[in-house]
Order: C-alpha cells, then structure tokens, then sequence
C-alpha cells in the first residue's frame, strides 16, 4: 500500500481563509503546530462557522483541519466511498469528541471531500498510524497501531500503567491537564453556540446575551489524581489480559488494542499482569469459568474485566484494600466465593465498592461494599464474613479509616451494583461521612461567616448518590450559590442569625412568609448536597428524588446540621405532577413564585413532561430562577431547546463548568436562566410575540 500524506497545508490554508479572507500557504511542519492554535483562534473570531461537511455531525464532535490519506490498495477510499474496515492510514488529531474522548481526525477522500475518522485513545497534536475498524454513515472509527513523531506537543506520561493496558476509566492521563480542559470547555460551547444558533433563528435567544465563564478546573497537581469518593469494581470469570505495550527509550508509547483470552492463563500473575519475558497471550477457548479477575470492565465489552491493582483516581487506603480483597478472595475462586459470571449469571461475588470520605475533622472514611448473589448455603456466606472480619483487622482496627464492611445482596441480573437486601458484615455504621466546605470558594462577603469553615456534613449511605469529587463538588456548589440570586437577597446577604439558628427559620404556614426569604425547589436532590448548601440562604427549600435511601440520607443530613428548614420527598420525576407535589409540600409556593428551581438529573436529564410543567406554570407562579446542573451537555442543551421554546419569558443567561472527572471526557455544566425582563405582565414575550396559555397549567 502506497501512502500519500497531505498534512496541514491544504486545509490550514482553508483555516485561514475563514481567518483573513485570504489563503496563506504553511510548510507541513508549521501547520502541524499552528493548526491547533489556528483552529482556535477561528473557533473564536467566528464562533457560527463551520464547513459544510461538519455539520452532519453531533454538536460538540469537532474536526481536524490537519489530514492524509492512504491512497492505494485494498479498501483505500474513492471519492465516492468512505473507507472500509481494516484499511491503514494515516491521520493527524485535532481536537476531542464529546463523550466519547475519541481523537477527531479528518480522511481527505477528494479535493473537496473528505471524511470523519474518530480514533480511539489518540490526543489533540498527534500523528498516527491507525487501522479502520468500524464504518458508519457519518464516520469512521479507528485504531492507533502506530504513534508517529514527532509526539504531540499536549503529550504527557499516563501515571498508571492500567492506563496503557486499555483501562477505560481514564481517557487522557497522556494529555496535558490544560489541554483537557480547554477541549472539554470548547465542546460544551460548540453545543451552547449550536442551541443558541437554532434559538436565534426563531428569535428565542441571542448568543451574545449569554455569559460563558472560564471552566472551574481542578487544583494542579493535587486534584488530578486520587480525586475519586468512590470506585465500583466489579468480579468477574472472563479476565482481558492486554498486549504488551511498548515503548522506546524516548518515552514515546505504543498502545496496542487489548486482546481478549477469556481465561486466566499459567502466565498471569494475580493481577492479569504478564510475568516478564511471557509475551504470547494464549487462544481462548478453555474453560471461562475457571478464571478470576477483579478490576474494570474493559470499554464495550461488559463481560470482560480488566484486573486493577492500583487505580489512580482513588486515594491508596482504598487501593490496599483492592488487593486485600484480590488476595483474599482469588484463593477461593473455585470453591466457596467464585466471581459472577454476566453471561451464565452462576456465582456469587459481583462488586466491590469502596467508598471514601474526609469527613468534618479531615479524617479519612472508607465503606466496603461487597455486593453479591444471594449465598447458596451458610458456608459461602461465612466465608465472605471472613474476608469482612480480616478487612475490618486490617483497616478498620488499626485505625485505617475503614468505619464498616456493607454486603449488599441481588437477584438481579443486570450489573448494577446495589442490593435489594443490605447486612453490615463489620463496623458500627452504615454511613460514611463527608464535609463540604463551598464557601470557601465563593467570592463575596459571606465568606467571613464561621459557616464557611464549618461546612455541612453528609452522612451518605452505600446506594446513595453523591457527588464524586467532593474537592470540585465544592466548588461546583460554590458556583450554584453564586448564580443562586440568594446571595442578593436583603435578608441573607450574609449568611443571617435566622439562618445560622435554624429555629427560626422553620416556617410552615403561608402567613408567616413576610417576604423575607426566598423558596427553593431542588429537583434530582440525591443527599440533599445542594438543598443543604442553599438552605442556609433561603426561607424554605423543598428536595425531591426517586431513590428513598438518598431521602433518607437528606433528611438525616438536614438534622445533623441543624436545618429545619428544608423538605425532602421521594418523588419520581418521570411520572408524578411537578407541582401537585410541589404545592402538597412547599404550600408556600402557592402564593408566591418559587424564587430558584434547581435541577440536576442523570445523564440522561429532564424528563419532557417536568419541562412542560415547568413552562406550564401559571404566570403569577412561575419560578424566577432556574439552575441546571448536568453531567452531560447534550442531554441538556436538547432539554434547553425544548424549555426555552415552551418557555420564552426564560432567558438563558449564563454557562459555567466545573471539570469533577479530570482525566475523563466528561464535565460538569451549570446553565442559569432567569425570568426575562422582556416578558410583559401577560406573559407575552417581546421577542417572540409567542403568548403563554394559563389554560395549560393544571394540578
Ligand atoms: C446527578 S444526581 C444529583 C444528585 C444531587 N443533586 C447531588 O448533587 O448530589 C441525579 C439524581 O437523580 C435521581 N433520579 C434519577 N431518576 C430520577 C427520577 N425519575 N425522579 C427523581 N429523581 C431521580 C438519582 O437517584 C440521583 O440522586
């Protein structure tokens, strides 16, 4: 096969015609390093612009302007085909997809056309060799079989080699921190632009109304690793054990696709690892249930787990304990505690979830949840309660910070790890505790209050949701208070007596509303995390959640630190009347408009009919502040589109980012929108004519 490179120059030159309205040629080696900057720079000057052929793709996938072409032999495309799989090219990488973290490159396949390749495991700068392997309409997917110099100047050595075997968890422990985070923010921007754009059109939204702030990244170096509260590993039959990597002397790292032998093999040490000088995998084919690995699932493939010894992202307590557990259970693999297996569903270990907290005295806290199959008989059970009262021995007696070992115990077949039944097998609790302390990080006056070192404490049980890294957690509550409007209220610009004696804030009958404080409604509340950290600044605020520990959880949350103020009621938001509860628990809200709405679904975000009701609100009713919390940009950006279309009196007025998962390609996203001053007293919006129908709100 014949090789052609056409890098940069071609496409950089069309870069700098969007630029400069001129074409200006670059020798390769220049473009390769300017390309990057110059898409940049482009991305800024003309946020709206994009070529033809980047529009069929998802909001957020941007392209490479760098790219070259394999030209002959078998699958090498024509002008009129994509590429085939198992073709070899070459591609240079720009820039990141969203959620996937994949590297977008560009296949020119003409002068005029060219095609989307997504390569896996490739970072923004970088030149690879790649294999074709999966075609789809709109793009290619591909891998790296070769890294080609000179390494991209974003590179940076992964610091755990789990990472250079195909671990999942992270995606880019070889891309410069600041990179990753000027990728994630750019993205979340691409999607925000394209929103806007499509709002614009109908002049529901102008972009230029809308304030981007800078991403909230993490504290360099110290939050990049170990930032992680909690880890779920999962027990499996079907070990991946990897192909070796390599790597030259000059650092310069080959990763290679993970090969699956579907067995534990004579050359594997406890881990997975190959013992040194073993460089063949051996065929699958023996028997799958004979093996044992407890680590990660690789990416796509649920059934195979790669073996983790030390994972990066959790602090070392909890990586002891990883291999205590490893140690004490592999032994026993094949008699009283073998591992799941996902495809036949026979055997009893399913997950290891190990939990960490630093609760009000910076004190380490560790939960180990074993999550398992019901026991077959007494002696399986009393062989997990060993391997609890030998971790309890080791962690929790000498002061480790283990405070309990939690079984929880499922029928179910899917992988999820959470127990219909849960036993405490050590310890004396069955919650860990973590302080979070976001005054510290909001820039005004209150941060003199003594509730800013303080804090609030969360109890958090073992299937309650919480925030992953308290750190950036923080922070990101820190930047909810912020665009809360609570902080401007007369009452509670600073954080007022009534608030720090929460006995006087406990008011539960409409007259006693002087108009003093504000209503709070947080939808998706888990723990409480946001409704405790607002509470202190509002009036009344009302949590609701699907998951009854997690209102559990809140409502001890609210007592322990003394706010009586706050509601919390299990509620599922994908079915039940918004404001019937609403109304039912916060009676409140019947009289006066709920002054901040807050909501932070999963990933999948807001139901439709909750964002009908939220725009069905009667108009004397309608909340003036709504914060959207979200993990995933796209869900809500399509949950915006679909509000602000219902709801034009809403103008979005902010965006802001808080990056919780360094090393992820995903990204926490906070948009702010308040009642517009443009929507007369009948709810008719200026800029849209469009009209509000009281008649669509009912109870
Ligand atoms: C991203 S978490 C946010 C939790 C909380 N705001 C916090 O900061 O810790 C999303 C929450 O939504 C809850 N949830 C998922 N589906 C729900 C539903 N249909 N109704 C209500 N809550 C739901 C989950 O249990 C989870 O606690």
């Amino acid at each position: 096969m014949r090789t052609e490179i056409r890098t940069g120059a071609v496409l950089v030159e069309r870069t700098y015609v969007s630029l400069f309205e001129r074409p200006v040629s670059l020798k390769p080696a220049f473009a390769r390093v300017l390309s990057p900057i110059i898409y940049r720079a482009r991305v800024w000057q003309r946020p709206c612009h994009r070529s033809r052929q980047t529009r069929h793709f998802s909001a957020g996938e941007r392209l490479s302007s760098a790219t070259m072409v394999a030209t002959d032999g078998p699958g090498a495309p024509s002008s009129q085909k994509s590429p085939s799989r198992g073709l070899l090219v070459e591609l240079a990488v720009e820039s990141l997809a969203h959620g996937t973290g994949m590297g977008v490159s560009r296949l020119q396949l003409s002068e005029n056309e060219s095609f989307v390749v997504l390569v896996h495991n490739a970072i923004p700068g970088e030149r690879v060799r790649a294999r074709i392997i999966r075609r789809k309409r709109n793009h290619a997917e591909a891998i790296v079989v070769e890294r080609l110099d000179p390494p991209s100047m974003f590179a940076t050595a992964p610091l755990c080699r789990h990472f250079l075997e195909g671990c999942g968890g992270c995606k880019f422990q070889n891309l410069i921190y600041t990179k990753q985070l000027s990728e994630k923010e750019e993205q979340v921007r691409d999607m925000y632009r394209a929103l806007l754009r499509r709002l614009e059109t109908d002049g529901l939204a102008s972009e230029a109304s809308v304030e981007f702030l800078p991403a909230v990244g993490a504290t360099v170096p110290t939050g990049l690793y170990a930032y992680r509260n909690k880890m779920d590993f999962t027990f499996g039959t079907r070990v991946w054990r990897p192909k070796p990597n390599t790597a030259d002397d000059s650092g310069k790292v080959t990763l290679r696709q993970g090969r699956d032998t579907s067995t534990r093999d004579e050359n594997t040490v406890s881990s997975g690892r190959k013992r040194p000088g073993t460089d063949t995998a051996p065929e699958s084919g023996e028997d799958m249930r004979t093996g044992f690995a407890l680590g990660l699932h690789v990416p796509r493939r649920y059934d195979k787990v790669l073996c983790i010894e030390d994972c990066a992202l959790q602090i070392d307590v909890a990586n002891e304990i990883l291999r205590f557990v490893e140690r004490h259970c592999r032994p026993l693999a094949e008699t009283l505690l073998p591992p799941y297996d996902l495809v036949e569903h026979v055997g009893f270990l399913r997950n290891l979830v190990i939990r960490t907290a630093q609760d009000r005295h910076n004190q380490t806290q560790v939960m180990v949840n074993l999550v398992t199959s019901p026991p077959a008989d007494a002696h399986q059970q009393a062989a997990l309660e060993d391997v609890a009262a030998a971790l309890w021995k080791a962690f929790g007696e000498t002061n480790r910070g283990l405070v309990c070992v939690l079984q929880n115990i499922t029928s179910n077949r899917s992988g999820v790890a959470v127990g219909e039944s849960q036993r405490r097998l050590a310890g004396t609790q069955d919650t860990i505790e973590q302080c979070l302390r976001p005054l510290r990080h909001v820039r005004s006056r209150i941060q003199t209050s003594s509730w800013s070192e303080t804090g609030i404490n969360f109890q958090i049980s073992a299937n309650s949701f919480f925030q992953t890294n308290p750190a950036q957690a923080e922070r990101l509550m820190a930047v909810v208070l912020e665009n809360s409007g609570l902080l401007e209220q007369p009452s509670v610009g600073q954080v007022s007596p009534a608030a720090e004696s929460s006995a006087e804030l406990a008011v539960s009958s409409p007259q006693a509303r002087q108009d003093t404080g504000a209503l709070v409604v947080d939808l998706f509340c888990g723990t409480g995390t946001i409704a405790l950290c607002l509470a202190p600044f509002a009036e009344q605020v009302l949590g609701l959640e699907l998951v009854a520990s997690a209102v559990d959880d809140a409502r001890t949350n609210a007592r322990l630190n003394a706010r009586t103020n706050t509601v919390f009621q299990v509620t599922d938001l994908e079915k039940e009347n918004l404001w019937q509860v609403i109304f039912r628990h916060l009676p409140l809200a019947r009289q006066h408009p709920v002054d901040l709405l807050v909501m932070d679904p999963p990933r999948a975000g807001v139901h439709p009919r909750q964002l009908k009701a939220i725009a069905g609100a009667p108009p004397a009713l309608r909340p003036r502040r709504l914060v959207y919390v979200s993990c995933n940009p796209a869900s809500q950006t399509r949950d915006l589109d679909l509000l602000l279309r219902d709801a034009p009196w809403y103008r979005l007025e902010k965006v802001a980012l808080v990056d919780q998962f360094p090393h992820t390609p995903h990204i926490e996203t906070v948009a702010v929108l308040s009642l517009s001053h443009e929507a007369d007293a009948n709810g008719r919006h200026k800029a849209s004519g469009s009209t509000e129908e009281s008649g669509r709100y009912s109870i």
